[in-house]
């Protein structure tokens, strides 16, 4: 029984019989295309399910992994969850305050400094102006990246936008806290840092999602595994037995 130790605990996270479709894109001779035209047929793109049925429950406290390869649909479950993203059937509910670290840069401005952009992304995430200024130096503290913080972050790395992003969300008052493979483009001593706040965060009863590669991240952190195969949900439990369902 996935989560045995929160069985009392609240549910956090409901995706109940989501599925979600993607079109994929065709390239065709034009000649074909034309048949397919006159024919009433649509050979520009084809439907592909990216999620199918699935369904699961996350409880406050919990620490899930989401396993899976290439291309399972992880990136994509995380999307819904954080309401970036519509399922087409199904539903997602989400109970409390979310922040999502899902794709490199995702809710930065280009155009605005790192300093304004802590500010637009605290406040995105529910905090006040006061709140942000009396954090403002500790969030800029972990990032390390103070030198640059008045420069517009289009001029980021990978990595700069990924300490700042993290950077804020763990300094805001959340419940829940999605990680997906974003911290890989960290440095070998910010991606431990990282695993040492998600482990603290952990331990203070945070919810969290998580996808990575890294196994030993996801055992360190996660108690309960959900594997996702082509679409499919195909296992949910203890961490150790996801990883095996996993690679088997
Ligand atoms: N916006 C999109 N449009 C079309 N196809 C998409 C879109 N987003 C994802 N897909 C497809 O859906 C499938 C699942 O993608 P997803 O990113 O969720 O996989 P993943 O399990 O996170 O993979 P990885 O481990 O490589 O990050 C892939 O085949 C991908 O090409």
């Amino acid at each position: 029984m996935p989560g045995d130790t929160a069985v009392q605990a609240r549910p956090s996270i409901i995706v109940d019989h989501v599925s979600k479709q993607f079109l994929l894109r065709r390239a065709h001779a034009f000649k074909e295309a034309f048949v397919g035209w006159v024919r009433g047929k649509d050979v520009s793109s084809e439907k592909f399910l990216a999620l199918d049925d699935v369904s699961f429950t996350i409880h406050e406290g919990e620490s899930v992994a989401l396993l899976g390869f290439n291309g399972s649909g992880k990136s994509t479950m995380l999307k819904l969850i954080s309401g970036v993203m519509e399922p087409d059937d199904g539903s997602v509910l989400v109970r409390g305050r979310l922040a999502g670290l899902i794709e490199v840069g995702a809710g930065f401005h280009p155009d605005l400094t790192g300093r304004e952009n802590v500010y637009l992304n605290a406040a995105i995430l529910g905090m006040q102006k006061d709140e942000i200024d009396a954090r403002y130096d500790d969030i800029i503290a972990f990032s390390e990246v103070e030198r640059f913080i008045d420069q517009e972050v289009k001029h980021y790395s990978s990595g700069m936008f990924m300490r700042l992003a993290f950077s804020v969300a763990i300094h805001c008052e959340l419940d829940i806290l999605l990680v997906d493979e974003v911290l890989s483009v960290g440095d070998a001593p910010f991606q431990a840092k990282c695993r040492a706040k998600i482990e603290e965060l952990s331990r203070e009863g945070k919810t969290m999602v998580i996808v990575s590669h890294d196994q030993e991240m996801v055992r360190q952190v996660c108690d309960r595994g959900i594997v996702i195969r082509q679409g499919k949900q195909v296992y949910d439990g203890p961490i150790e037995p996801a990883i095996d369902a996993m690679m088997a």
